[in-house]
């Protein structure tokens, strides 16, 4: 059984979004916007490690290998690490937007248990826009890219400017993240081009 709140429901004038031109081509893999990201980024010893890739249209694929250090229950992944594998393959997508966005909301349905050493691949797309607000899905699937499903979500992601993050975070990561020698991660991170 799944369900999905009103909120996560685009309003009857919502538009289907064109990929921005300057989006990554599809099959090329995006890379972490951010090194200490617990989803994605390479400096988060038990984080997720996850690699998004674009895919054709308004879609991504990601895979997510489960870690001893993810478990919930005994030899299973944890539900809040599943969902933070999701969080992060629908924030990937706004990047073929190029626009920097924030979740406001994300609904999960968990199908089947995710044994650790399990390989999840995940797929996203974007459905619709309305004004700043970004709807998406995704799917986890086991076993391979067609397998069964394990996990799959809905959600809203809210457009924001850099000041988000500049006024919101803490200085010393803020300062560090736009020293970032990696031009593509701090433009990732960094550059409003909708
Ligand atoms: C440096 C690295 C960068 C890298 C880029 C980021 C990488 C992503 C990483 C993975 C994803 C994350 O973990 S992101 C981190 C987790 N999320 C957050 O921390 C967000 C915390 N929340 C907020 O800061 C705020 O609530 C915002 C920005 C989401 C919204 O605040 P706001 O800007 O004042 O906008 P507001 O007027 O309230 O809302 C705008 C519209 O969205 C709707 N709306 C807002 N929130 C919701 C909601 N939860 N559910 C339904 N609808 C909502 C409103 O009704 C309104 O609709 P209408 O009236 O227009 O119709």
């Amino acid at each position: 059984m799944s369900g999905t709140s009103a909120a996560l429901k685009p309003p009857a004038d919502a538009v289907r979004p064109v990929r921005h031109p300057e989006a990554p081509a599809p099959g090329e893999l995006l890379g972490a916007h951010y090194e200490h990201c617990f989803g994605c980024g390479e400096g988060q010893r038990h984080g997720l490690h996850l690699q998004a890739r674009a895919g054709d249209g308004l879609s991504v694929t990601a895979e997510f290998t489960v870690q001893a250090a993810h478990q919930g229950a005994p030899g299973l992944a944890h539900g809040g690490i599943l969902t933070t594998a999701l969080d992060e393959t629908l924030g990937s997508l706004n990047w073929l937007l190029r626009v920097i966005a924030v979740t406001g909301r994300l609904e999960t349905d968990f199908v089947r248990p995710v044994p650790v050493d399990t390989v999840l691949h995940l797929d996203a797309e974007i459905t619709a826009v309305h004004g700043r607000k970004i709807y998406s899905r995704a799917t986890g699937r086991i076993g391979g890219p067609d397998g069964p499903v394990a996990v799959r979500a809905e959600a809203l992601f809210i457009e924001v400017k850099v000041d988000h993050f500049i006024e919101n975070g803490r200085p010393a990561e803020i300062e560090a993240a736009m020293a970032d020698p990696d031009q593509v991660r701090r433009a990732r991170a960094f550059e409003v081009n909708p």
